[in-house]
């Protein structure tokens, strides 16, 4: 079973873009290039923000081409957490579940554990901008979880975190969505990122996102367009 993108070719503006590839159901990806190459242009697709020209975008074999981003299997997290500020960190939260947040108890408890998990017990009253950086990733993280989606995609995520912290995130997420199986997809500009997290690196190069290689592979023979972006 798997993420299977046929054949997808799509349009911003001057800027064309082509992908034909399968991500293993359960598998943990980096998405890694050049600046303007395509990597956040692949999860808007894969999301359902923009629409493709041609092509077809499977999971588990049924065409999601063309359904609406909120009837996807997907769930997103960008660099910059999208918490809101006026509501609780809970309310935050709870978005990822009712975006009414009309949420009954059993739910509210749901967040409470999502909270737990990553280490925010007690602190669901909060507003955002009372948490620390590295809080509010925990707090977006924890909108991830209880969106329990079976792919989330990860937009340099954690990006403004200093590299320690940075580090303790992307394993807390690693731990926490690899024990629901989820299928995950982390775009990053850093190699020790993909070689932390992710077994597999979908490389994406001028307009093209080429098919998951091992990620140890690709970083110690890497083709010509990835050894002039590492430098
Ligand atoms: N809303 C838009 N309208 C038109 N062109 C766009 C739009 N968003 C992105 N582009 C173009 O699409 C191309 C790919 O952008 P994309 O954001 O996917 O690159 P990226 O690999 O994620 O880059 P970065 O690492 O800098 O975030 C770029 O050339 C960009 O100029």
């Amino acid at each position: 079973m798997a993420l299977t993108i046929e054949g997808l070719r799509l349009r911003q503006e001057g800027f064309g873009f082509a992908a034909d590839l399968e991500v293993t159901e359960g598998a943990r990806v980096a998405v890694i290039g050049p600046s303007g190459a395509g990597k956040s242009t692949l999860l808007a697709a894969i999301a359902g923000f923009l629409a493709p020209e041609s092509g077809r975008i499977l999971w588990q074999g049924r065409d999601i081409t063309h359904a609406p981003p909120g009837a996807r299997p997907v769930a997103i997290l960008f660099q910059d957490n999208n918490l809101f500020p006026h509501l609780s960190v809970a309310q935050n939260v709870g978005l990822g579940i009712r975006p009414d947040l009309k949420l009954s108890a059993a739910q509210r408890a749901q967040v409470e554990d999502a909270l737990e998990r990553v280490g925010l017990a007690g602190m669901g009253a909060r507003r955002p901008g009372t948490l620390s950086g590295g809080q509010q990733s925990r707090a977006a993280l924890a909108r991830v979880l209880v969106q329990d989606r079976p792919v989330v995609l990860l937009d340099e995520p954690f990006s403004a975190l200093g590299p320690a912290l940075r580090n303790e995130m992307l394993d807390l997420m690693a731990t926490l969505l690899g024990g629901t199986g989820a299928t995950l997809l982390l775009v990053s500009h850093d190699p020790a990122d993909a070689r932390r997290i992710a077994e597999q690196t979908i490389l994406v190069a001028e307009g093209v996102a080429h098919p998951p290689r091992e990620t140890g592979a690709l970083f110690d023979d890497p083709p010509e367009v990835l050894r002039d972006y590492l430098g």
